[in-house]
């Protein structure tokens, strides 16, 4: 297939997403995230060959909530491996990215990493030995490389106030510490999760860290972040895990490997091809971003970049 014409492919899915009636409705549970202006959309598309294409809010920065789980997913294999695949498994759910009711029947064993359990006891695992602080360190250390872009921060706001009132997320580190599956104290992994989860990024910023996943696991420096093997299985997991319960619906209108936030950001992977990032904080009823969802929608048949081709 010839190289699409992105430049006005992405202009023209941005000015159709201004004007979308149903925009979904923004995250409220978090305190932090409500006051977010559902008229935002960003669309940021970075290529294989290194060059970027932005439209509408692609510079503003957006709370990355769920999908920071895809880099800690990767810090976490880096320490420990395949011995990872002991604690969590790798099927995709069928439930709410909050939800509680399989853990108790699986003993304490999340199914994927990227549900919020999964991603809990991930950041079990990236505390190895370390301090909360030195481990969230490590983490924001990882993604400013993985951008080239040291102004990545974390929004404080936004952690303190997830950490105020993450009721469900206390339950699920607990409920797993009582099966073994949380080796630190519970406190200590929340406290990774609800500050990796406040990092904030813009839709280049977002699209720049994804890089890797779709160069086979090279940092366009030319060094390895990931073995290929490694990316490829990532984006497996992110293609039937990373939108919770509505996973199926994304691979079967999108076709690419995806991971959402309750933020509005989606990152998806067209392997080979592109790193693209979107932003609409509005949400649909999985907590995934519903123009975003759109906006990919668009941008995979106009490109025909779904993994499954066709356009
Ligand atoms: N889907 C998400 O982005 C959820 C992340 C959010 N921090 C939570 O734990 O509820």
């Amino acid at each position: 297939m010839a190289e699409p014409d992105l430049a006005p492919i992405i202009a023209a899915i941005a000015e159709e997403m201004k004007a979308a009636p149903d925009r979904g409705t923004v995250a409220s549970y978090i305190p932090g995230l409500a006051r977010i202006d559902p008229a935002r959309f960003g669309i940021a598309v970075v290529t294989a060959s290194g060059e970027a294409f932005t439209a509408g809010d692609a510079e503003m920065s957006f709370s990355i909530q769920s999908v920071s789980k895809v880099f800690a997913l990767t810090l976490a294999l880096g320490k420990i491996g395949d011995a990872l695949w002991r604690r969590v498994g790798r099927e995709p759910s069928g439930t709410a990215f909050n939800s509680i009711v399989q853990l108790e029947a699986e003993r304490g064993i999340p199914r994927n990493p990227f549900i919020n359990a999964g991603a809990i006891v991930v950041c079990d695992v990236n505390l190895s030995r370390a301090r909360p602080v030195e481990a969230v360190a490590e983490l924001l250390r990882f993604v400013r490389y993985l951008a080239e872009d040291e102004t990545i921060g974390i929004d404080r706001m936004v952690a303190s106030s997830e950490a105020e009132t993450g009721f469900r997320n206390v339950a699920l580190a607990n409920f797993m510490r009582a099966y073994g599956n949380i080796l630190h104290a519970p406190e200590e992994a929340l406290w990774l999760y609800f500050n990796q989860c406040a990092i904030a990024m813009s839709c280049t910023q977002l699209a720049m860290s994804g890089r890797y996943l779709m160069a086979s696991g090279r940092h366009p420096s030319g060094a390895s972040v990931v073995s290929p093997g490694r990316a490829r299985r990532i984006n497996a997991l992110m293609m039937m895990c990373g939108h919770y319960d509505a996973s199926g619906d994304f691979a079967f209108r999108i076709g690419l490997p995806g991971k959402s936030g309750v933020g509005g950001g989606i990152l998806a992977i067209a392997p080979g091809k592109a790193s693209i990032a979107v932003w609409s904080p509005g949400l649909n009823a999985q907590g995934n971003s519903q123009l975003g969802t759109l906006a990919l929608e668009r941008l995979a048949t106009r490109t025909g970049w779904s993994i499954f081709e066709g356009s």
